[in-house]
């Protein structure tokens, strides 16, 4: 057990919506982080936590978080949290997110507001943790510098799902320097209540706000490396920054739809990769299955035991029966196979609200505590 038994307070921003919710659920029978505050707008604000939430899960709210009184998104409420998790709405996500981190608190986000900040790590826990060694450079910015406080974002819940299988080829053959993404996101994608029902059922929407610049953009930071600058000033100390995949350019093309499915994001992805002759579609398979993650070598409890599971089924993964694998924590893949214009092409399937939002955020704070960058 990775804290021999000791428990860490943890709070939740935008605890009343579809991420806070998955948030409230999960920690429900988390071995050691315990919900200690929980956060929303002032419509909520000053209710205990069963009154002020609208609460869609098919489980019951956990007896810990229903009585406890949801507070304004003001740090002070949250002083004794070592951690904070944001589901907050992107309107009002980046400044609040900013004050917390300038009182010193450790910040978990899911929303994309400081997804691009350059201090900022844009970490999906199955692929990237490594980014968690630009976290001193960003307090250092601050002024004075911060001794606690920082953000950490997960990626955008499309991203998520396809970058964990491009990671597992990339280890194993090298850069892949072109993909096609295309996706069918489910409705919770979008938070409560969504699409309306007369636009999204017997239908798909071929448009989603942003998704599309999002996808090809987050790829390249999760999947690039972190370099180290010498510092201008002679005897100045290094300075991070992001790579964004240049030592071997990355160019993808994403195509977003919106399809009716409740949770759970398909994406078909074709790949080219760097190296001529490219890997077979066997070798392939049998990378993704390989594949391995430093979460769970660190002890993370909430890692899924295989971060990828790869499907020899022709008509799997599919949303309905493979979303809860491993409780959302991990990726589905299948059909890999041969592509007659790029290489290698491919189905991912990931759960939005789960390894999609709040599961990555809840692996990146286990994992930072594993590595020592939140001390409790
Ligand atoms: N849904 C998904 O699959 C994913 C979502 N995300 C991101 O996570 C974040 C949350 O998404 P989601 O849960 O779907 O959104 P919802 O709309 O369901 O929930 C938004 C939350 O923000 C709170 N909020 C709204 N306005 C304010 C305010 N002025 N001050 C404080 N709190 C406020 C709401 O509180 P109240 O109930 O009081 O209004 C609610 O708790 C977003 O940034 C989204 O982009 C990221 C990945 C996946
Ligand atoms: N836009 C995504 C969900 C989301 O909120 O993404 P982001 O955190 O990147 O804004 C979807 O609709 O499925």
């Amino acid at each position: 057990m990775m804290l021999d038994g000791r428990q860490v307070k943890v709070g939740i921003l935008g605890a009343t919506g579809t991420v806070g919710q998955r948030f409230i659920s999960l920690l429900g029978s988390h071995p050691f982080f315990v919900v200690h505050a929980l956060g929303a707008s002032s419509r909520s604000a000053g209710k205990p936590y069963k009154t002020a939430v609208n609460w869609k899960l098919p489980v019951p709210i956990p007896p810990a978080a229903r009585d406890i009184v949801v507070k304004e998104c003001v740090p002070s409420e949250f002083a004794e949290c070592a951690v904070v998790f944001s589901g907050l709405d992107a309107d009002v996500a980046g400044d609040i997110e900013t004050a917390f981190r300038a009182a010193e608190l450790a910040v978990f986000s899911n929303a994309k507001n400081h997804r691009r900040d350059p201090d900022v790590p844009l970490i999906v826990p199955l692929v990237n943790p490594s980014h968690f060694a630009i976290i001193p450079h960003q307090r250092l910015l601050h002024s004075p510098p911060l001794h606690r406080g920082f953000i950490v974002t997960n990626a955008n819940c499309a991203t998520t799902g396809v970058v964990v299988p491009l990671a597992a080829l990339e280890r194993a053959f090298g850069p892949v320097d072109a993909c096609f993404v295309t996706t069918m996101q489910a409705i919770s994608g979008g938070g409560y209540p969504g699409v309306p029902s007369l636009d999204i059922l017997d239908n798909v929407v071929p448009y989603i706000s942003g998704e599309e610049e999002k996808l090809q953009w987050e790829m390249l930071k999760i999947l690039g490396g972190l370099t180290r600058n010498e510092g201008v000033e002679p005897g100045a100390p290094p300075t991070p920054t992001f790579d964004m995949h240049a030592s071997a350019p990355l160019r993808v093309s994403a195509s977003c739809n919106r399809v009716p499915v409740l949770d759970g994001h398909t994406a078909v992805v074709s790949v080219r990769f760097k190296r001529r002759p490219p890997p077979s579609a066997q070798q392939c398979h049998e990378a993704l299955a390989a594949y391995t993650a430093d979460a769970s070598e660190l002890g993370c409890p909430s890692a899924p035991p295989h971060p990828i599971i790869v499907h020899d089924e022709p008509d799997r993964p599919q949303p309905r029966l493979d979303r809860d694998a491993q409780a959302g924590a991990g990726v589905n893949v299948g059909r890999v196979r041969e592509c007659p214009v790029l290489d290698i092409k491919f189905i991912v399937l990931a759960n939005n609200v789960c390894i999609g939002a709040a599961t990555s955020s809840i692996i990146n704070a286990e994992i930072a505590i594993a590595k020592g960058v939140v001390v409790v």
